[in-house]
Protein backbone atom coordinates (compact mmCIF):
# COMPACT_ATOMS: atom_id res chain seq x y z
CA UNK A 1 0.00 0.00 0.00
CA UNK A 2 1.08 3.39 -0.95
CA UNK A 3 0.33 6.82 0.03
CA UNK A 4 2.06 9.61 -2.16
CA UNK A 5 2.20 13.21 -2.04
CA UNK A 6 -0.82 12.89 0.10
CA UNK A 7 -2.20 15.97 1.66
CA UNK A 8 -5.36 16.63 4.09
CA UNK A 9 -7.62 19.16 5.63
CA UNK A 10 -10.81 18.27 7.66
CA UNK A 11 -12.68 21.19 5.45
CA UNK A 12 -11.96 23.57 2.27
CA UNK A 13 -11.20 26.52 4.29
CA UNK A 14 -9.69 24.07 7.03
CA UNK A 15 -5.59 24.31 7.94
CA UNK A 16 -3.36 21.11 6.52
CA UNK A 17 -3.14 18.90 8.65
CA UNK A 18 -1.13 16.92 6.45
CA UNK A 19 0.98 18.39 3.64
CA UNK A 20 2.74 15.65 1.02
CA UNK A 21 3.14 12.58 3.41
CA UNK A 22 4.77 9.89 1.11
CA UNK A 23 4.47 6.21 3.08
CA UNK A 24 4.57 2.58 1.85
CA UNK A 25 3.56 0.04 3.51
CA UNK A 26 4.63 -3.83 2.68
CA UNK A 27 3.12 -6.91 3.72
CA UNK A 28 3.79 -8.15 6.97
CA UNK A 29 4.71 -4.66 8.21
CA UNK A 30 4.53 -3.47 11.44
CA UNK A 31 4.49 0.07 11.95
CA UNK A 32 4.38 2.29 15.25
CA UNK A 33 3.09 5.96 15.10
CA UNK A 34 3.76 8.68 17.51
CA UNK A 35 3.83 12.29 17.64
CA UNK A 36 2.40 15.13 20.12
CA UNK A 37 -1.08 15.46 20.71
CA UNK A 38 -3.07 17.10 17.60
CA UNK A 39 -0.10 16.40 15.58
CA UNK A 40 -2.37 14.14 13.48
CA UNK A 41 -1.93 10.35 14.24
CA UNK A 42 -5.17 9.60 14.34
CA UNK A 43 -5.93 11.82 11.12
CA UNK A 44 -3.33 9.57 9.74
CA UNK A 45 -4.60 6.40 10.67
CA UNK A 46 -8.18 7.13 9.50
CA UNK A 47 -6.69 8.21 5.99
CA UNK A 48 -4.93 5.16 5.97
CA UNK A 49 -8.14 3.19 7.28
CA UNK A 50 -10.09 4.82 4.21
CA UNK A 51 -12.83 6.72 6.59
CA UNK A 52 -11.26 9.95 4.96
CA UNK A 53 -10.72 10.07 1.76
CA UNK A 54 -6.97 12.11 0.54
CA UNK A 55 -7.68 16.12 -0.37
CA UNK A 56 -4.56 16.01 -2.24
CA UNK A 57 -2.61 13.25 -3.40
CA UNK A 58 -3.41 9.21 -3.97
CA UNK A 59 -3.31 6.45 -1.73
CA UNK A 60 -3.52 3.08 -3.55
CA UNK A 61 -3.14 -0.69 -3.12
CA UNK A 62 -5.31 -0.79 0.26
CA UNK A 63 -6.12 -4.28 1.46
CA UNK A 64 -9.33 -5.79 0.98
CA UNK A 65 -10.27 -6.41 4.32
CA UNK A 66 -9.49 -3.45 6.84
CA UNK A 67 -9.46 -3.63 10.12
CA UNK A 68 -9.70 -0.34 12.44
CA UNK A 69 -9.88 0.20 16.02
CA UNK A 70 -10.83 3.65 16.64
CA UNK A 71 -9.16 5.66 19.45
CA UNK A 72 -12.73 6.11 20.89
CA UNK A 73 -14.84 3.32 20.06
CA UNK A 74 -18.58 4.39 19.29
CA UNK A 75 -21.08 2.39 22.14
CA UNK A 76 -24.26 4.56 22.08
CA UNK A 77 -25.73 1.60 20.03
CA UNK A 78 -28.45 -0.19 21.16
CA UNK A 79 -27.30 -4.12 21.27
CA UNK A 80 -25.39 -6.74 23.42
CA UNK A 81 -21.68 -7.04 22.72
CA UNK A 82 -22.67 -10.64 21.04
CA UNK A 83 -25.27 -9.18 19.20
CA UNK A 84 -23.00 -6.48 17.60
CA UNK A 85 -20.48 -8.73 16.94
CA UNK A 86 -22.27 -11.57 15.22
CA UNK A 87 -24.15 -8.67 13.06
CA UNK A 88 -20.76 -7.89 12.36
CA UNK A 89 -19.46 -11.18 11.85
CA UNK A 90 -22.03 -11.94 9.10
CA UNK A 91 -21.17 -9.14 7.26
CA UNK A 92 -17.72 -9.81 6.80
CA UNK A 93 -18.47 -13.14 6.35
CA UNK A 94 -16.73 -15.16 9.27
CA UNK A 95 -18.34 -17.71 11.65
CA UNK A 96 -19.79 -15.34 14.96
CA UNK A 97 -17.52 -17.79 16.58
CA UNK A 98 -14.97 -15.69 15.75
CA UNK A 99 -15.77 -13.26 18.14
CA UNK A 100 -16.66 -15.24 21.21
CA UNK A 101 -12.95 -16.76 20.45
CA UNK A 102 -11.53 -13.15 20.42
CA UNK A 103 -13.61 -11.80 23.10
CA UNK A 104 -12.13 -15.15 24.92
CA UNK A 105 -8.57 -14.16 24.22
CA UNK A 106 -8.56 -10.79 25.19
CA UNK A 107 -10.40 -10.93 28.17
CA UNK A 108 -13.95 -10.18 27.26
CA UNK A 109 -16.04 -13.06 27.33
CA UNK A 110 -17.96 -11.29 30.42
CA UNK A 111 -18.85 -8.68 28.66
CA UNK A 112 -20.79 -10.55 26.15
CA UNK A 113 -24.17 -10.06 27.25
CA UNK A 114 -23.77 -6.64 28.22
CA UNK A 115 -25.33 -3.61 26.32
CA UNK A 116 -22.78 -1.70 24.35
CA UNK A 117 -23.97 1.66 26.09
CA UNK A 118 -23.37 0.23 29.97
CA UNK A 119 -19.36 -0.83 28.94
CA UNK A 120 -16.91 1.20 30.59
CA UNK A 121 -14.17 2.56 28.21
CA UNK A 122 -11.80 0.17 28.77
CA UNK A 123 -14.22 -2.62 28.07
CA UNK A 124 -15.96 -0.88 25.04
CA UNK A 125 -11.80 -0.52 23.46
CA UNK A 126 -12.15 -3.85 23.77
CA UNK A 127 -14.98 -4.48 21.47
CA UNK A 128 -13.39 -1.73 19.35
CA UNK A 129 -10.31 -4.32 19.24
CA UNK A 130 -12.35 -7.53 18.56
CA UNK A 131 -14.05 -5.85 15.90
CA UNK A 132 -10.87 -4.92 14.08
CA UNK A 133 -9.92 -8.18 14.32
CA UNK A 134 -13.10 -10.31 13.43
CA UNK A 135 -11.93 -11.29 9.85
CA UNK A 136 -8.03 -11.64 9.47
CA UNK A 137 -7.25 -7.83 8.06
CA UNK A 138 -4.68 -7.17 5.49
CA UNK A 139 -4.41 -4.17 7.23
CA UNK A 140 -5.08 -3.58 10.67
CA UNK A 141 -5.08 -0.49 12.26
CA UNK A 142 -5.14 0.49 15.86
CA UNK A 143 -5.27 3.94 17.35
CA UNK A 144 -4.11 4.16 21.01
CA UNK A 145 -4.96 0.25 21.71
CA UNK A 146 -2.67 0.22 24.73
CA UNK A 147 -4.84 3.30 26.61
CA UNK A 148 -7.18 1.57 28.72
CA UNK A 149 -6.52 -2.29 28.68
CA UNK A 150 -6.04 -4.32 31.52
CA UNK A 151 -2.76 -5.55 31.54
CA UNK A 152 -3.51 -8.95 30.85
CA UNK A 153 -4.77 -7.83 27.34
CA UNK A 154 -2.18 -5.84 27.28
CA UNK A 155 0.52 -7.41 27.40
CA UNK A 156 -1.78 -10.16 25.09
CA UNK A 157 -1.73 -7.31 21.68
CA UNK A 158 1.90 -7.51 20.82
CA UNK A 159 1.62 -11.60 20.34
CA UNK A 160 -1.53 -10.50 18.03
CA UNK A 161 -0.30 -7.75 16.35
CA UNK A 162 2.80 -10.22 15.39
CA UNK A 163 0.17 -12.65 14.48
CA UNK A 164 -1.39 -10.75 11.25
CA UNK A 165 1.51 -9.74 10.84
CA UNK A 166 3.04 -13.63 10.18
CA UNK A 167 0.02 -13.84 8.22
CA UNK A 168 0.83 -11.13 5.62
CA UNK A 169 -0.74 -8.98 7.55
CA UNK A 170 0.42 -5.12 7.71
CA UNK A 171 -0.06 -3.29 11.23
CA UNK A 172 -0.49 0.65 12.22
CA UNK A 173 -0.42 1.37 15.51
CA UNK A 174 -0.41 4.85 16.99
CA UNK A 175 1.20 4.48 20.54
CA UNK A 176 1.23 7.08 23.44
CA UNK A 177 2.97 4.88 25.64
CA UNK A 178 5.50 2.88 23.49
CA UNK A 179 4.25 -0.43 24.11
CA UNK A 180 5.40 -1.53 21.14
CA UNK A 181 9.55 -0.43 21.69
CA UNK A 182 10.85 -3.95 22.26
CA UNK A 183 8.91 -5.15 19.32
CA UNK A 184 10.79 -7.01 16.52
CA UNK A 185 11.45 -5.11 13.53
CA UNK A 186 8.83 -2.67 13.77
CA UNK A 187 8.96 1.05 12.10
CA UNK A 188 8.16 3.84 13.53
CA UNK A 189 6.66 7.15 11.88
CA UNK A 190 6.88 10.13 13.93
CA UNK A 191 4.16 12.92 12.98
CA UNK A 192 5.46 16.55 13.07
CA UNK A 193 4.67 19.91 11.83
CA UNK A 194 2.16 18.00 9.19
CA UNK A 195 4.52 15.25 7.82
CA UNK A 196 5.62 11.71 8.79
CA UNK A 197 9.04 11.10 9.39
CA UNK A 198 9.86 7.23 9.02
CA UNK A 199 12.65 5.91 10.86
CA UNK A 200 12.93 1.70 10.63
CA UNK A 201 13.47 -0.82 13.42
CA UNK A 202 17.75 -0.68 12.45
CA UNK A 203 18.94 -0.89 16.24
CA UNK A 204 22.15 -0.35 15.04
CA UNK A 205 21.64 2.71 14.21
CA UNK A 206 20.38 4.18 17.59
CA UNK A 207 22.10 5.93 20.26
CA UNK A 208 21.09 5.23 24.49
CA UNK A 209 21.87 8.17 26.19
CA UNK A 210 21.33 8.27 30.35
CA UNK A 211 19.55 11.60 31.27
CA UNK A 212 18.71 12.42 34.78
CA UNK A 213 15.21 14.68 35.85
CA UNK A 214 13.68 15.95 38.99
CA UNK A 215 11.26 13.15 39.94
CA UNK A 216 8.53 15.45 39.59
CA UNK A 217 9.10 16.47 36.46
CA UNK A 218 9.53 12.38 35.56
CA UNK A 219 6.30 11.82 34.11
CA UNK A 220 6.39 14.91 31.92
CA UNK A 221 9.84 14.47 30.08
CA UNK A 222 9.13 11.04 29.40
CA UNK A 223 5.70 11.78 27.75
CA UNK A 224 6.99 14.64 25.50
CA UNK A 225 10.21 12.23 24.88
CA UNK A 226 7.99 9.83 23.52
CA UNK A 227 5.99 11.81 21.58
CA UNK A 228 8.89 12.87 19.93
CA UNK A 229 9.54 9.75 18.72
CA UNK A 230 12.34 8.51 21.35
CA UNK A 231 12.06 5.19 23.22
CA UNK A 232 12.36 5.45 27.05
CA UNK A 233 13.11 3.49 29.82
CA UNK A 234 12.39 4.08 33.34
CA UNK A 235 15.09 3.14 35.69
CA UNK A 236 13.79 3.44 39.29
N1 LIG B 1 -13.18 15.82 12.72
C1 LIG B 1 -12.33 16.84 12.75
N2 LIG B 1 -12.68 18.05 12.23
C2 LIG B 1 -11.82 19.09 12.22
N3 LIG B 1 -10.58 19.04 12.76
C3 LIG B 1 -10.19 17.88 13.32
C4 LIG B 1 -11.04 16.74 13.34
N4 LIG B 1 -10.37 15.72 13.95
C5 LIG B 1 -9.16 16.23 14.28
N5 LIG B 1 -9.05 17.52 13.91
C6 LIG B 1 -7.87 18.39 14.07
O1 LIG B 1 -6.78 17.80 13.36
C7 LIG B 1 -5.57 17.95 14.08
C8 LIG B 1 -4.94 16.58 14.27
O2 LIG B 1 -5.81 15.80 15.12
P1 LIG B 1 -5.55 14.27 15.38
O3 LIG B 1 -6.67 13.79 16.24
O4 LIG B 1 -5.29 13.58 14.10
O5 LIG B 1 -4.18 14.33 16.23
P2 LIG B 1 -3.51 13.23 17.15
O6 LIG B 1 -2.03 13.31 16.87
O7 LIG B 1 -4.16 11.92 16.97
O8 LIG B 1 -3.81 13.82 18.61
P3 LIG B 1 -3.96 13.07 20.04
O9 LIG B 1 -2.61 12.54 20.39
O10 LIG B 1 -4.37 14.19 20.93
O11 LIG B 1 -5.01 12.01 19.85
C9 LIG B 1 -5.92 18.66 15.39
O12 LIG B 1 -5.64 20.02 15.23
C10 LIG B 1 -7.41 18.43 15.52
O13 LIG B 1 -8.01 19.51 16.19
Amino acid sequence: MRLSDVSFRYSRRGPWILRDVGLSLAPGTVAEVTGRNGAGKSTLLRLLAGIVPASRGSVTGRPHVVGYAPDVFPADQPFTVSAYLAHLARIRRVPSSAGTALAERLNAAHLLDQPLGDLSKGSAQKVGLIQALLAPPGLLILDEPFAGLDEQTRAELPAIIGEVAADGGAVVVSDHQNQLREFPGAAHWLVADGTVTVRDGDRARRAVIEVVVDAAEADEVEQKLRADGHTTRRIR
